[in-house]
């Protein structure tokens, strides 16, 4: 199956008041299409600094990243935006949907950017927010519905133009557990039924349970990596917090 991204031993150093710290420390890894890929990790661990280095917010100090078979590195500073756009949905845990606009014209920017016609967007934009179940409440703003509702606006807008990967940063990390459960519900549907790749950073064992594969990062390293086989999936949640506990050492703690 084809790798929709790899990375090759990546590393991110930041220096700081004649401080260094190795935030990502030779990390390899590749994510076939279709893959549902969770990462976890203590805080301070690099995850954020990882899912900046993926979605070029921030660029490695050595290794490679590749993103649908272009070289991160080699995208010159003014097509970076526009590569973003084209290749990657972002779902955050703040939703960062824009509070002035509808749901139905947050998920139709996604498009517009693409510079679809008019009617394809109006005919995608309706389709996917049926998929997630918010063809009603289209004409809302953010500010008028549910964080569950938002969060699913959010990913109907991350799915709508069809990227190569979609990063999920926190998604659940700001929602009820019911709220919480429907978005991996969705996320698990979003992979399955419309094919998105997805690449998840969360600290949440149950979240992450819904993840075909997890991926362990400590001190700017992945230390293990567990797939959800034929366990149901109390038992994998069962894996990943002892995985969690003998990875992060006694105290367990993932944030
Ligand atoms: N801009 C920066 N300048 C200097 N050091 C940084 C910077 N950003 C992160 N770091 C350091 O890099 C390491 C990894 O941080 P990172 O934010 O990637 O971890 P994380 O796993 O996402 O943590 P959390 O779960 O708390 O968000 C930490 O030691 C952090 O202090």
């Amino acid at each position: 199956m084809k790798n929709i991204l790899e990375l090759n031993h990546v590393k991110k150093e930041y220096s700081a008041d004649g401080l260094k710290t190795l935030a990502v420390n030779d990390v390899s890894f590749s994510v076939p299409e279709g893959s549902f890929i969770g990462v976890m990790g203590a805080s301070g661990s690099g995850k954020s600094t990882l899912l900046n280095l993926i979605s070029t917010i921030d660029r490695t100090t050595s290794g490679r990243i590749i993103l649908d078979g272009t070289d991160l590195s080699q995208i010159h500073p003014n097509q970076m935006a526009q590569f973003r756009r084209e290749h990657l949905g972002f779902i955050f845990q703040d939703y960062n949907l824009l509070d002035t606009l509808t749901l139905r014209e947050n998920i139709a920017l996604a498009l517009t950017i693409k510079e679809l016609p008019r009617a394809e967007i109006t005919k995608i934009t309706l389709e996917t927010a049926a998929r997630l179940e918010i063809e009603d409440i289209l004409d809302k703003f953010p500010c008028q519905v549910s964080g569950g509702q938002r969060q699913r606006c959010a990913c109907a807008r991350a799915v709508a133009a069809s990227p190569r990967l979609i990063l999920a940063d926190e998604p659940t990390g700001a929602l009820d557990s019911h709220s919480a459960r429907n978005l991996m519900e969705t996320l698990v549907m979003l992979n399955r039924e419309f094919g998105a790749t997805i690449l998840m950073v969360t600290h949440d064992a149950f979240s992450a349970s819904y993840c075909k594969t997890i991926l362990f990062m400590k001190d700017g390293k992945i230390v293990h990596s567990l797939a959800h086989q034929k366990q149901d999936q109390w038992g994998y949640f069962m894996e990943i917090l002892n995985t969690t506990a003998k990875v992060m050492g006694d105290s367990g703690y993932v944030s």
